[in-house]
């Protein structure tokens, strides 16, 4: 999907869909983010109505598949606009259950021997996530990637300051009182590194048998390896084999030789993968030791040693 036409063909589409609903819409939403994607199932509208916030008007488009929903705001506004929580609104949450609703018809059936998957990262520290999904499918299987907590706050930094070059540093993002050498937990990029918290969460809902940690920093020097896991946990014939990569020194990371859409090699996209900023060695030092309590949490916790700090000891 790519023009506005097209949109709004598939708008027109939807129009009767859409009016059926019309009682049922009291509040809009949506945050675009990417535009379409039409390749995978795509469960954008779940990411949207899992995480976001409610803008209290202007109509909003959602996208499932290759189905567009327009979604207007009520008229009477006022009682439906009232916050719940500091979050969302009423007519938010039956705007919710609406556009699921809406968006599950136009989602193809899973047939035997398909795995449905859906990927968004920040499911893993929302708080309401487990709950929500443990609602929907209980048996469902959960993939986590995790990589040193330190490296991963410097990676989600770098990103943002790919989109805002005006940030300030990461050394002082990093710390509420530096000279006190007091660490920012509430800086999401550290907040979330805070795995073991995280965990707690989910664990509340599901068995850790239904959830495998993928190790970030395997992924980059043996993905067929943790490939063969993943493909293991989701009883899935090990098709996706050492065969399957090459290492690309240009880009510095592991590609893939065929991807089956094409015959030419293909590497993730430039926003993955990044140079990182060089940071302060010693604010590295500091965070290592802020994340060590949590990272033997999360061992013992997932029975997985991460080997976090034997990176930082290698160094
Ligand atoms: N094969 C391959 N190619 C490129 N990058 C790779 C690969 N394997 C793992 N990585 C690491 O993945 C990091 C980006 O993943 P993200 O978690 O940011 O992706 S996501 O947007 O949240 O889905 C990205 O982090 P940065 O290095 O900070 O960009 C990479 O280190």
């Amino acid at each position: 999907l790519s023009t506005l036409d097209t949109v709004n063909e598939l708008f027109q589409a939807q129009m009767r869909c859409f009016l059926t609903i019309w009682s049922a819409l009291k509040c809009m939403v949506f945050q675009t983010g990417t535009a379409w994607n039409s390749h995978a199932p795509n469960l954008r509208a779940w990411k949207t109505y899992l995480e976001g916030p409610c803008p209290p008007s202007a109509p909003v488009l959602l996208t499932c598949r290759d189905h567009a929903f327009l979604c207007m705001p009520s008229m009477d506004s006022s009682s439906n606009h009232r916050q719940l929580g500091g979050r969302y609104h009423i007519g938010y949450l039956q705007l919710r259950g609406a556009c699921i609703s809406l968006c599950l018809n136009v989602m193809p059936k899973t047939l035997d021997g398909q795995v449905t998957m859906e990927k968004t990262p920040s499911y893993f520290v929302t708080n309401e996530a487990p709950q929500r999904i443990h609602a929907m499918a209980k048996d469902i299987k959960l993939i986590v990637v995790v990589r040193n907590p330190v490296t991963r706050a410097i990676s989600d930094y770098t990103q943002t300051l790919s989109k805002k070059p005006e940030i300030p540093t990461f050394e002082v993002l990093a710390f509420k009182n530096r000279t006190l050498g007091l660490i920012d937990a509430s800086w999401s990029a550290i907040r979330i590194g805070i795995y073991a918290l995280h965990l707690e969460n989910w664990l509340q809902y599901f068995p850790l048998s239904q959830i495998l940690f993928v190790s970030g920093e395997r992924l980059i020097v043996d993905p067929a390896g943790e490939m063969a896991k993943v493909q293991d946990f989701l009883g899935l014939k090990r098709v996706v084999t050492e065969k399957h990569f090459y290492f690309n020194k240009t880009k510095g990371f592991p590609c893939l030789k065929k991807p089956e859409d094409s015959s030419a090699p293909r590497c993730l996209g430039k926003s993955k993968g990044r140079t990182h900023p060089r940071i302060d060695p010693d604010v590295i030092h500091r965070l290592q030791k802020f994340y060590k309590p949590f990272n033997m949490m999360f061992y013992q916790m997932t029975g997985q040693d991460f080997q976090w700090e034997r990176e930082e000891g290698d160094k």
